[in-house]
């Protein structure tokens, strides 16, 4: 399938973080067939949640390991070995050269999709500075992209401040994954560099990664519609 073919509803990953196995399963029985891909993160797959992926998978939905791994490049592969059994679809690793070198290796001919962070949503440029980075937050991303590209990595993962550049440097080869999302209104929290969800579909953005705004909301089910609705108009679709 082409990113252009990514039906709106299934450009919705909603981040199930959330502090126990039954939490999510509640949130997956209440969010129901309004959405189709799921991310587990630390907070679920540190309280039991990786089995869920392939539960998930055997009904359907598609699932984010978000395990943002970073390790020595045998560590990494052979992480990304066992993480490539479990009925993910895309699976995080920091955007560092032996770590996503790692990652792409130990894939192999498996399905499983590997997806390099480039610069956290909750880092400015002060934040890096303050991390001992002499780049700032755009020179870093793209810089990283094309690292990323070289090695074979699949897809990216920025905010979509840095989507359009992203797309002009990678083109349709690589999946652009934006969280830092938040509709009008909502609360950025921790986030430092966010968009709505329309703007970052109009940025370029194949794929959107909201958790708090639908996990919290008093209607999660009804906040994740509107989401793809914003997705569908910023889509002309
Ligand atoms: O890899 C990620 O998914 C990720 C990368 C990033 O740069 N920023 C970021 O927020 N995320 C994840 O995306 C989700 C965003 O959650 P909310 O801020 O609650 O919408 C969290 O699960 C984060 O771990």
């Amino acid at each position: 399938m082409t990113p252009a073919e990514i039906a709106p509803k299934d450009r919705l990953i909603v981040a199930l973080d959330l502090p126990s196995v039954e939490a999510a399963e509640a949130m997956i029985a209440r969010l129901g067939d309004s959405v189709s891909f799921y991310k587990i993160g630390y907070q679920l797959a540190y309280a039991g949640g990786l089995p869920l992926i392939g539960k998930l998978a055997d009904k359907g939905k598609k699932v984010f390991a978000d395990l943002k791994m970073h390790d020595i490049g045998n560590t990494v592969a052979r992480g990304t070995e066992s993480v490539a059994k479990l009925g993910a679809t895309f699976v995080t690793v920091h955007a560092y050269p032996q770590t996503m070198k790692g990652a792409v290796e130990g894939r192999g001919s498996a399905s499983l999709k590997i997806l390099a962070v480039t610069v956290l949503t909750s880092y400015n440029e002060d934040d890096l500075h303050a991390a001992g980075y002499r780049l700032g937050v755009s020179e870093l991303v793209e810089a990283r992209a094309q690292q990323a590209q070289v090695l074979g990595v699949d897809g990216l993962v920025s905010s979509p401040e840095e989507v359009g550049s992203l797309r002009k440097i990678v083109g349709h080869q690589m999946t652009l994954v934006t969280p830092g999302i938040r509709p009008a209104g909502s609360a950025s929290g921790d986030q430092k560099r966010i968009m709505t969800p329309g703007r970052a579909i109009t940025a370029g953005a194949d794929y959107l990664v909201v958790g708090r705004p639908v996990v919290e909301a008093a209607d999660p089910k009804a906040t994740a519609e509107a989401i793809h609705a914003e997705i569908a108009q910023a889509l002309g679709a």
